[in-house]
């Protein structure tokens, strides 16, 4: 009843899916056309041989220019180019290259998943096929490499490929290699992130114990990395010790991250929705002896922090090309205050003895050095930048500049003197190298509050206010050079690696932060500079009280507490759609789904972020966490026992407080996710101190009910998950199978067959001996012997399938089927002669047959990433 032809030409007439992936011919890679790849090499040339700029054509869109065609943008800024030029952030003599390079698009780069089941497979099949077959098709003389591993990324898990976007999108030879690409980004087998992006976590020094939190974190490809280390050498059935928080102010884009984040299936992971400079730290006020004999922790202590701060973000110049149009010196201004406070909240969470790397994808030095400086000066010796020139030695980076100055509404400023008083509210002591003026504002403020005038007669003899303090000082443009060793922090720019460009900043805390008093008039002017409206509530002006205190934060939000400790009644109820989900209202646009994260990652927000900041605090006050399902631990007893009855669930897996839901009615939860330890505790200790944090996503989605007909006339409400298989599929001890590699691959390939049809009849006899129900069909690694007992570990394959009346039905999503089926190719076709290509289908109507049989309704059908 099978066609026996060689399986992957039977999926093209198929199911028509698979041919943009494997077809040989008809796919690119191999066997292209001379016409398309003239094509491509034109259009290579047209973005990649662009001749360096002639400055006497300063617009590329004119006509008279002979790459008007390729780009829709002006690459060019007057402003932009001044503001580089003056505060030397490369040498005279690069500055040709660096800006060619900056106005070329930016070559697409992306990581290999570590944890991923076939990290090695993706990578010998980048090595010793795509690395060949995209050299021979698109690569010309001594151009360079078409894709390379980016020699600073360990174990060759990041590469490098000299196309753009664009290029990949658009160029037929490219094809094989993007269907690759976002096929294995989908799965979340690979990350498609831009290549400097991927630096921060690398010098995070983060363990598997570790807890860690990321601070602005959306839309998640570095927390997707930093899962990706905690668990790194776990092994099969086991979870690491520690988690990661993963924080985002905005909703939209927390909703990207939750998507993100989700292929990696952890169960180490909470999702929330905070402001970064208050997000709380759940200080547990009581002593330790009242803590529930549950409970293990009596606050947030971060062992690592990533603080990945919004920012300007011209370092992604070449991949937003737009932001030549919109590029100002105040959009870099305007951020310093709030990367400080959000710099300094996380030192505040941070242990003594614990790193955090601060980041941006700018290149300004009021964003990135400045930031640093001021961090350290009110940290006062409690923080300490660290030198890490000897981590990741293959990382081509610069040192941090002990010398900028500050550029407000075109004039120079080398120093606070030189800012003229009506710009005071705006350009502050923290934006210049010396820095000591922090302590001078704190100073005169103090004096202003005696009755010292000084500076305010020089501002009232000005018309327009618009004048310098009087200062010889000011005469002189006297440039202020850094104390601190800033030469620590890196700076990657765009021409030393062909990448884009980035700010990182290791810090270590040494000791405690020491309580600094801000007087009042100063924390005004502090709040100001990020957009606080001067009536705050109790909990706004509480906290923006916390400045670089350890405590004061906590006190200021147990006060909050005092007022606000329990869950209003509406946090109690469904979320505001009835639905009960694990996201935060809005689902993503699906726009933003599609193509990588790091599309969305750094497109600078921050003309919004200013003026949305208020606002958004005040949703978050009002109606606590409105829009946000609550989180129950799920205790109930009776489902608990039915599941484990059900598919023999090892006593040694741990479930007791565990699992948890977003519904607090049992009868009507529809998921179960499961949860570490580590999250575990965080739950436990966030439900003490009042549910403080904001819980947008959390764990793993473990459990789902049987919504249709057949599945509620099942013996289990519930089934497991595709997510939530691996973790528990090593303490299952019933209604789990082995197929042979031939009826494993035609239940990916049909994802129905009945009982009769397999080709393995004893198989398919004890399929059909199942009582109906979710089971479990583990891949054999050769042919199945009615002996072998199954064995669990890192490699095994296994898929969900529901066992109806007459047919056993795949419960894996199509992507995934058809993942898994160019793994399982790529595979066996290594091994030579496998058992996959044996007894092919022989009717190809075998297909339609099947999947008329399938006898569950939509809701039981293979799981959406969505669902
Ligand atoms: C540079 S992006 C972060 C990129 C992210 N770390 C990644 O690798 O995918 C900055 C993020 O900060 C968020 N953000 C802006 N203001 C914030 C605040 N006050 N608190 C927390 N997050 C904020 C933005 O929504 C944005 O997602």
């Amino acid at each position: 009843m099978y066609i026996n032809e060689g399986w992957l030409t039977s999926n093209i007439g198929v199911q028509g899916q698979t041919e943009t992936v494997r077809g040989v011919s008809s796919m690119g890679g191999r066997g292209k056309s001379r016409t398309q790849r003239k094509h491509f090499r034109q259009s290579r040339e047209n973005v990649w041989k662009r001749s360096k700029p002639d400055p006497s054509s300063q617009d590329p869109e004119s006509t008279d220019n002979p790459n008007s065609s390729w780009t829709p943008f002006a690459t060019q800024n007057s402003a932009f180019d001044e503001y580089y030029i003056e505060q030397g952030i490369v040498q005279p003599e690069d500055w040709d290259a660096f800006v060619a390079v900056l106005r070329s698009p930016l070559p697409a780069s992306f990581r290999i998943n570590a944890c991923s089941q076939f990290s090695a497979d993706l990578r010998s099949q980048l090595e010793n096929d795509f690395v060949q077959t995209l050299q021979a098709e698109v690569v010309e003389g001594d151009d360079p490499e078409a894709i390379r591993p980016l020699p600073w990324y360990p174990e060759n898990l990041a590469w490098h490929s000299n196309f753009s976007r664009m290029q990949l999108r658009k160029n037929q030879t490219l094809e094989r290699f993007h269907e690759f690409l976002k096929l294995e980004n989908e799965i979340g087998n690979i990350t498609r992130q831009e290549a400097v992006s991927m630096v921060p976590p690398l010098f995070l020094n983060v363990q598997p114990d570790h807890f860690v939190l990321d601070m602005c974190a959306a839309p998640g490809s570095k927390t997707f990395q930093l899962l990706e280390i905690i668990h790194q050498s776990t092994k099969a059935g086991s979870l690491p010790d520690g988690m990661v928080i993963a924080n985002d102010l905005d909703v939209q884009r927390c909703n990207l991250l939750i998507h993100q984040t989700k292929r990696m299936c952890t169960a180490n992971l909470i999702v929330t929705n905070h402001e970064a400079q208050n997000f709380p730290g759940c200080r547990l006020v009581r002593n330790h002896e009242s803590l529930e004999p549950e409970q293990h922790i009596s606050q947030l202590s971060l062992d690592c922090i990533l603080c990945d701060v919004p920012c300007s973000g011209d370092g992604t110049l070449r991949k937003a090309p737009d932001l030549w149009r919109k590029w100002n010196t105040g959009r870099g201004n305007g951020l310093h205050s709030l990367q400080v406070l959000i710099t300094m909240r996380g030192l505040s969470l941070l242990k003594v003895g614990g790193r955090m790397v601060y980041s941006t994808c700018s290149m300004n030095p009021i964003e990135n050095e400045a930031v640093v400086a001021e961090v350290l000066r009110r940290c006062g010796g409690s923080v300490e930048l660290v030198d890490v020139s000897n981590e990741c030695p293959k990382l081509l980076r610069r040192p941090g500049l002990k010398r900028w100055k500050v550029c407000d509404r075109s004039l120079w400023l080398s120093s606070y003197k030189d800012v003229p008083m009506n710009r005071r509210s705006a350009v502050f002591p923290s934006m210049f190298p010396s820095g000591k003026n922090y302590q001078d504002l704190v100073d005169s403020n103090q004096k202003m509050d005696m009755g010292d005038d000084t500076d305010k007669g020089v501002c009232e003899n000005s018309e327009d206010g618009n004048q310098a303090t009087e200062n010889p000082m000011t005469d002189k443009l006297t440039e202020e050079v850094s104390e601190l060793p800033l030469e620590r922090c890196m700076r990657i720019v765009p021409h030393d690696q062909n990448t884009g460009a980035f700010f990182i900043a290791v810090l270590q805390k040494v000791s405690p932060l020491p309580a600094i008093h801000i007087p009042e008039k100063t924390k005004n002017v502090i709040d100001k500079q990020h957009g606080e409206p001067e009536n705050q509530d109790l909990e706004d002006s509480k906290v923006s009280q916390v400045d670089s205190l350890e405590n004061t934060h906590e006190e200021a939000l147990k006060e909050v507490n005092v007022i606000d400790n329990k869950p209003d009644k509406e946090d109690l109820e469904a979320s505001p759609s009835g639905e009960e989900g694990n996201v935060i209202d809005n689902k993503p646009d699906k726009e933003d789904l599609e193509g990588d994260a790091e599309e969305v990652q750094n497109l600078p927000k921050t003309d919004s972020i200013v003026k949305t900041t208020s606002r958004k605090r005040k949703l978050q006050i009002q109606g606590k966490w409105r829009g946000v399902d609550p989180v129950f631990f799920f205790k109930d007893e009776d489902t608990i026992n039915s599941i484990k009855d059900f598919y023999g669930i090892d006593e040694s897996f741990p479930f007791n407080g565990h699992l948890v839901t977003r519904n607090q009615d049992v009868g009507h939860v529809k998921r179960i996710y499961y949860v570490s330890k580590s999250v575990k505790d965080v739950l436990e200790l966030n439900f003490s101190v009042g549910q403080q944090l904001k819980i947008a996503s959390l764990g793993l989605k473990m459990f789902e009910r049987q919504a249709s007909r057949e599945g509620s006339s099942a013996p289990c409400a519930f089934r497991i998950s595709s997510e939530g298989l691996p973790l528990i599929l090593p303490y299952i001890t019933k209604r789990i199978l082995r197929a042979s590699p031939v009826d494993f691959k035609h239940l990916l390939q049909y994802k129905t067959i009945k009982f009769a049809d397999f080709v393995d009849a004893e198989f398919g006899k004890m399929a059909e001996n199942l009582t109906l129900g979710y089971c479990i069909i583990v891949l054999c690694k050769g042919k199945r012997e009615a002996s072998e007992s199954i064995q669990v570990d890192e490699s095994t394959i296994a898929i969900g399938c529901w066992k109806g009346r007459g047919s056993l039905n795949v419960m894996v999503t199509a992507m995934d089927c058809r993942e898994l089926l160019e793994r399982l190719l790529v595979r066996f076709d290594a091994e030579n002669g496998s058992s996959m290509h044996e007894n092919m289908p022989s009717n190809t109507n075998a297909v339609d047959e099947v999947q008329s049989t399938h006898d569950i309704d939509d809701s039981e059908a293979p799981e959406g990433p969505n669902s």
